[in-house]
């Protein structure tokens, strides 16, 4: 096994995408953003200030909200109107349906979709703390954090997937580039993660979950073997550990680029590394998520009461999502927003003109 860098398809996808062609995308200098071949130029209020990364389905750019007072960084993620890319329709509207369903500390909250010319524009909190993979890259050589600090981010990490799940909604692409950190580290301040990007999600009001979506390294065995109805909620809980596994190591349990590694996943057949000091307690945590029969995984409830997990939590944090569960999670009349704005997303260029024109759509909540 290699550290993270050199051992996995999700690494070098990421690295390719995310750093080598936009440039380490959250510290793009703002001097060069109108140079970029990724610039936009302003979108009305919004005065593009940099590019965040280039993902499947469109370009995430940075902008500062000139409307507000005082003025608010923004992302925005901007997808080709019209498009006919596969599955587009059904992942634009998971990612607007769900995201905008979710009001939570621990996930990016969406603040306005609107048309331009050329793009559905979807505009949501910014997380100037970049994401999760590269924060491990800047913890030195071995790209691993001290249990301490894996142990703040995974119980964030739980509490905001807990918020979902009890939601019904499942994310089905839960990796290390879809959890943004909020804040940088400073002395007394310690990041706060945002849960990101819920193209792949799955509300457990429509059909169970059959499609074989996500990134293959997190992947659940089930998944990998095809189940043609798995339980969506159990298969991100293994992408938990996935996740936990990478922060506390450096590297991930399952090698892209070894032979058999999908049967390595089905098998569960994972190796603990011997040359990273880690408590047993967080180990006994670590084997009962990475389990491959979900019935006998670690579920939701399994994690919240494990001794690792409850360590040093937060008082309330437990109790927390209690209260964000109170506010009511859809307006019909917004469900027919988008899907009114959806079809006229599907004509290209229309509305033509001044941005004015644009069909403005504020969030449920
Ligand atoms: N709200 C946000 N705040 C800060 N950075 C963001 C935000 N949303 C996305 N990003 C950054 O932009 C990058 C691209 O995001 P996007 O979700 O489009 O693609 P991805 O997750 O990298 O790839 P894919 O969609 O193909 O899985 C992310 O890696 C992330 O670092």
């Amino acid at each position: 096994m290699g550290f993270l860098p050199m051992n996995s398809e999700a690494f070098a996808g990421n690295f390719a995408s995310a750093c080598a062609e936009p440039g380490e995308p959250h510290r793009r200098a703002q001097a060069t953003v109108a140079e970029s071949p990724y610039y936009v130029g302003n979108l009305g209020k919004y005065v593009q200030t940099g590019v965040l990364g280039n993902g499947t389905f469109g370009l995430v750019i940075q902008a500062k909200d000139n409307d507000a007072q005082p003025p608010v960084e923004v992302a925005i993620k901007l997808l080709p109107r019209g498009s006919f890319i596969k599955n587009f329709k059904t992942y634009v509207n998971r990612e607007i349906l769900h995201q905008s369903s979710l009001k939570h500390p621990f996930i990016i909250s969406l603040r306005e979709v609107f048309l331009t010319p050329q793009h559905l524009a979807i505009a949501m909190e910014y997380a100037k703390g970049g994401n999760l993979f590269h924060y491990l890259l800047q913890h030195g050589p071995h790209c691993r954090l001290t249990e301490a600090k894996a142990q703040w981010i995974f119980q964030q990490l739980i509490i905001g997937l807990d918020y979902c799940h009890r939601r019904g909604v499942a994310n089905r692409d839960l990796k290390l580039e879809n959890l943004l950190l909020d804040r940088e580290e400073g002395p007394g301040n310690r990041p706060l993660l945002k849960i990101c990007d819920f193209g792949y999600s799955k509300h457990e009001m429509n059909s169970s979950a059959k499609t074989n979506v996500g990134t293959p390294i997190y992947m659940a065995p089930e998944i990998i073997l095809g189940s043609n109805r798995y339980n969506a909620k159990m298969a991100d809980i293994w992408s938990t550990g996935i996740i936990l596994y990478a922060i506390l190591f450096g590297r991930y349990p399952f090698n892209a680029q070894e032979r058999e590694y999908a049967r390595r996943i089905v098998d569960a057949a994972y190796v603990i590394p011997a040359d990273v000091p880690v408590s047993p307690v967080c180990l006994d945590l670590v084997r009962r998520i990475l389990v491959a029969d979900p019935a006998k995984r670690l579920s939701m409830e399994g994690i919240k009461r494990h001794p690792w997990f409850l360590k040093d939590l937060p008082p309330g944090a437990l109790d927390m999502n209690d209260f964000y569960l109170q506010a009511p999670p859809f307006l019909d009349q917004y469900k027919e927003g988008v899907y009114s704005l959806m079809r006229q997303a599907q004509l290209v260029g229309q509305p033509s003109t001044a941005l004015e024109t644009c069909m403005g759509l504020k969030p449920c909540m």
